[in-house]
């Protein structure tokens, strides 16, 4: 089922809401395929990162690139046509309707990227969240947290999506939860989509990452292999609570 994963780039991201910029000069690369997790403390700027790679906010300086096209002037919506995902923390599945309604809306939002055939997609899909295939027609709003966050992660996959980005997936989920929806997240991956997440669990996030952003004040302090941001001392006495 794999699609044809692109990387995502940030040159000199220079963002904010109208007053001081929050973002001063952010630049990093997605590898295709890969997952990237931009960790670090309340308030560094990644919400606003993640914004700023979907179009919601626009860039004062900087350009975000998919593989070698300039994304930086298209619109959140032109932006999914070009195949990227979204899920967001909250408020990230319709309560009233069905799994399968959910998936379905997944694909009627995207109006560029014709996919498969649905019943194809589909199939696609609930392989990668087997524990979703007997909630297809249960409506969403009773599912568990954990439950709900899938079919969110589903619904944006249903258009073939080349990057995948996530914001804090694992927000209010049991430690167990949140495991197994990094085990899910890497078993995308594997499907050659790209995955861009901000997490506020730095171990579990990082843990399940190829690569990984430390935002602090706006700034990039440290990028690279995830493994080694887990193992810089500076960053397990910081955030990890540990030597
Ligand atoms: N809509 C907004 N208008 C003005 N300032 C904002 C807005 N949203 C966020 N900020 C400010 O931007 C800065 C960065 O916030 P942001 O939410 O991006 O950080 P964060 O790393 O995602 O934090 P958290 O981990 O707490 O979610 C903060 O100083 C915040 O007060």
């Amino acid at each position: 089922m794999s699609v044809t994963a692109k990387s995502l780039t940030a040159t000199g991201l220079v963002a904010g809401y109208g007053g001081q910029p929050v973002l001063r000069g952010v630049s990093f690369t997605a590898h295709a395929g890969e997952i990237l997790t931009v960790v670090g403390p309340n308030g560094s700027g990644k919400s606003t990162l993640i914004k700023t790679v979907l179009g919601l906010i626009r860039p004062i300086e900087g350009r975000i690139l998919l593989d070698e096209e300039d994304i930086t002037p298209l619109s959140p919506s032109q932006r999914a046509n070009a195949g990227i995902g979204y899920v967001p923390q909250e408020a990230n599945v319709f309560p009233n309707m069905t799994v399968l309604e959910n998936l379905r809306l997944g694909v009627d939002f995207i109006q560029q990227r014709p996919a498969k055939r649905f019943d194809r997609r589909l199939e696609e899909v609930l392989d990668l969240f087997p524990e979703i295939r007997p909630k297809l027609s249960t409506r969403a709003g009773l599912l568990s947290g954990g439950q709900r966050q899938m079919v969110a992660m589903a619904s944006a996959l249903m258009p073939e999506p080349f990057l995948l980005a996530l914001d804090e997936p694992s927000a209010g989920l049991s430690p167990r939860n949140a495991e197994l929806l990094f085990k899910i997240i890497s078993r995308i991956a594997r499907t050659g989509v790209t995955l861009f997440l901000i997490e506020q669990n730095t171990r579990l996030g990082l843990g399940a990452s190829d690569t990984g952003l430390v935002l602090v004040s706006g700034e990039v302090k440290l990028s690279g292999t995830a493994s080694d941001i887990l193992g810089n001392p500076a960053i397990r006495r910081l955030y990890l609570g540990g030597a």
